[in-house]
């Protein structure tokens, strides 16, 4: 029994020592002398004092006193010790026993601790109180941590996200945790739309790696409502500040082609005479940013740019808008009268649109305005002298209505002092590139997008097309193809491209038509033949729903015949 008890005071890390009533050492187990350092030496029967100078243990054997949990220092490191005297069944003190413990570890460890929590409870008050959205899948992608900004931004709890997959919360786009999960690196900007709201956000997801093993993805979500809210707000207030100016510059007018080009050059030579221009061009040619063009570049910039589009206002109430009225002029008249368009662009600009749309009376009187630079309002006498820069513009056979006797010929003399043709699209179809980066960016402005660039398949598709409403068609063409771009789809390609019109330019009012025929004979008849057949395809597809078993049958083809074509043209199979 007594060597079983020495084995287990030695194996113990409780160092223990035992001494007599004269402080002559009875035990000593291993672990006090590892803590002493006295490995080795012969301890039992020396006296304490001798082999631990400063002990405490000669004033319990003084006092019979017990000192219980005290903590002290030995050497460098931290003791915890408990001392107590021996005593014999009358209460006499017999010994007493020293037993303590290293406790600098668990001291170390406890400040750990402390460290750790502290940095947990500083994690979690950031975690809480960001305006960023935040959660945290684990690696399979289950949600493990959410915190309330993204319960605010997304309008989902955290019974909807935890324990459930990510991919719970996505209204459009794909779970960025998953990528992050599979790829292990981390995503930027990534556009989504989240909860049931649809939030549009941009999010960033990185992977937890803790060594050297994926433990899960953490990612972030910035609203970015307030910002397009804030863009628009901006877009809007940059609409009122362009209406208040003239809208466009030369700078504003895209196009290499060289009729374009010498288009351009001539508005810039009138741009600075007083001279009144004509602008004669299909509708969506760009006729009206021309007449911007060339009113901010004049000395009359300063001054208002006044729109009319004769075609928009009826017969009987162009006149009155064009000159104004005098009060009384007729029932319903303003009081105090009105003042007519043209005195409102004194001192600037009057760009009179589809001139070729107004009545012979009306004509008549705004052949007088133009010779006698005076006007008299409706209903008045006096005339008013008028000091007003005239661009006109038409998209129809100005010439053949002066034969049919529909517009007058002195006043087409007087309009047509500076005729600038605008070619239509389809006969700058090299300009197609050029205008699609111009209307990407405007898009991306408007819409909020990221898209960079069309594919060249899709950029043929346009190539090939006609483009009947001109820039205008293209424009809105483009538009639409960026609506059916997905968030994250950076590039137009052929699939988003909406379906064409069918509306062939013949049906389009004729402009000099000597000039177009010969810009017509360029092109060669099987290029005409091409598109024709190309659009054709393209239409009968789409009201077959792509069936092309039906198509076929429809266009009287083969089905190997339509597939040959199909890739001929490079129509999506
Ligand atoms: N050369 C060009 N470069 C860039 N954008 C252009 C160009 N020409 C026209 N556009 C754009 O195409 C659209 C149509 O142009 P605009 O309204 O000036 O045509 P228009 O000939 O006056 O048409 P309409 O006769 O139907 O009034 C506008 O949004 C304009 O900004």
């Amino acid at each position: 029994m007594e060597r079983e008890l020495e084995v287990i005071l030695d194996s113990t890390h409780d160092a223990m020592i035992a001494v007599d009533k004269r402080g002559i050492i009875t035990l000593f187990n291993r672990a006090a002398k590892r803590l002493n350092k006295l490995e080795g030496e012969k301890i039992l029967g020396k006296h304490i004092t001798d082999v631990v100078p400063n002990t405490r243990l000669p004033y319990i054997l003084e006092t019979g006193e017990s000192e219980l949990n005290k903590k002290q220092a030995l050497g460098d490191i931290i003791i915890i010790t408990n001392r107590m005297p021996v005593k014999d069944d009358n209460g006499e003190i017999i010994g007493a026993v020293a037993v303590f413990r290293d406790i600098s570890e668990v001291l170390e460890l406890a400040e750990q601790i402390t460290n750790l929590k502290e940095m947990q409870s500083m994690l979690q008050a950031i975690f809480h109180s960001t305006q960023d959205a935040i959660s945290v899948v684990d690696d399979q992608g289950i949600g493990v941590m959410i915190n309330p900004a993204y319960t605010k931004l997304t309008g989902l709890p955290e019974k909807d996200i935890l324990g459930k997959l990510c991919t719970v919360d996505i209204a459009e786009g794909e779970s960025i945790h998953l990528q992050v999960i599979k790829t292990r690196e981390p995503i930027k900007n990534a556009r989504l739309k989240v909860g049931p709201w649809r939030k549009e956000v941009v999010a960033d997801a990185a992977p937890m790696i803790v060594d050297g093993e994926l433990r899960g993805s953490v990612a972030v979500l910035h609203d970015i409502t307030e910002i397009k809210r804030l863009t628009n707000e901006l877009n809007q207030a940059k609409q009122i500040i362009r209406n208040l100016e003239s809208k466009y510059t030369f700078d504003d007018i895209l196009g290499e082609d060289g009729q374009i080009k010498s288009a351009i050059e001539k508005a810039k030579k009138a741009a600075i005479t007083p001279a009144t221009v004509i602008l004669r061009g299909e509708s969506g040619t760009g006729k009206e940013l021309f007449a911007h063009a060339i009113h901010s570049a004049s000395n009359r910039k300063y001054g208002q740019f006044v729109r009319v589009n004769c075609a928009a206002i009826s017969e009987s109430l162009l006149e009155s808008e064009l000159f104004g009225y005098e009060e009384g002029a007729f029932t319903g008249a303003r009081k105090g009268g009105k003042l007519g368009l043209f005195e409102q662009a004194n001192g600037g600009t009057i760009f009179l649109d589809e001139i070729g749309e107004i009545s012979l009376n009306t004509q008549a009187k705004l052949l007088r305005v133009l010779q006698e630079k005076e006007l008299v309002r409706v209903g008045g006498s006096k005339p008013v002298t008028i000091d007003v820069r005239v661009i006109a513009a038409t998209n129809l056979d100005l010439e053949k209505a002066v034969r049919d006797g529909k517009f007058r010929e002195d006043l087409y003399y007087r309009l047509n002092v500076i005729p600038i043709l605008i070619p239509p699209l389809r006969f700058r179809k090299q300009d197609i590139g050029l205008l699609v980066g111009r209307l990407i960016k405007k898009y991306n402005q408007e819409y909020g997008r990221f898209v960079q660039d069309i594919s060249p398949k899709a950029l043929e598709i346009l190539m090939n097309y006609d483009w009947p409403g001109n820039i205008r068609e293209l424009e809105n063409f483009i538009g639409r193809a960026m609506i059916n771009m997905k968030f994250n789809e950076i590039m137009i390609r052929s699939k988003h491209l909406p379906s064409f019109e069918i509306k062939m330019y013949r049906n389009q009012p004729k402009i000099e038509t000597a000039e177009r025929g010969a810009m017509l004979v360029h092109r060669k008849l099987q290029e005409v033949i091409d598109e024709a057949e190309e659009r054709h395809i393209r239409e009968v597809l789409k009201q077959n729903d792509n069936n092309k078993n039906k198509t076929a049958a429809q266009l009287g083809l083969s089905i190997r015949n339509l597939y040959y074509k199909l890739k001929k043209y490079d129509i999506e199979e």
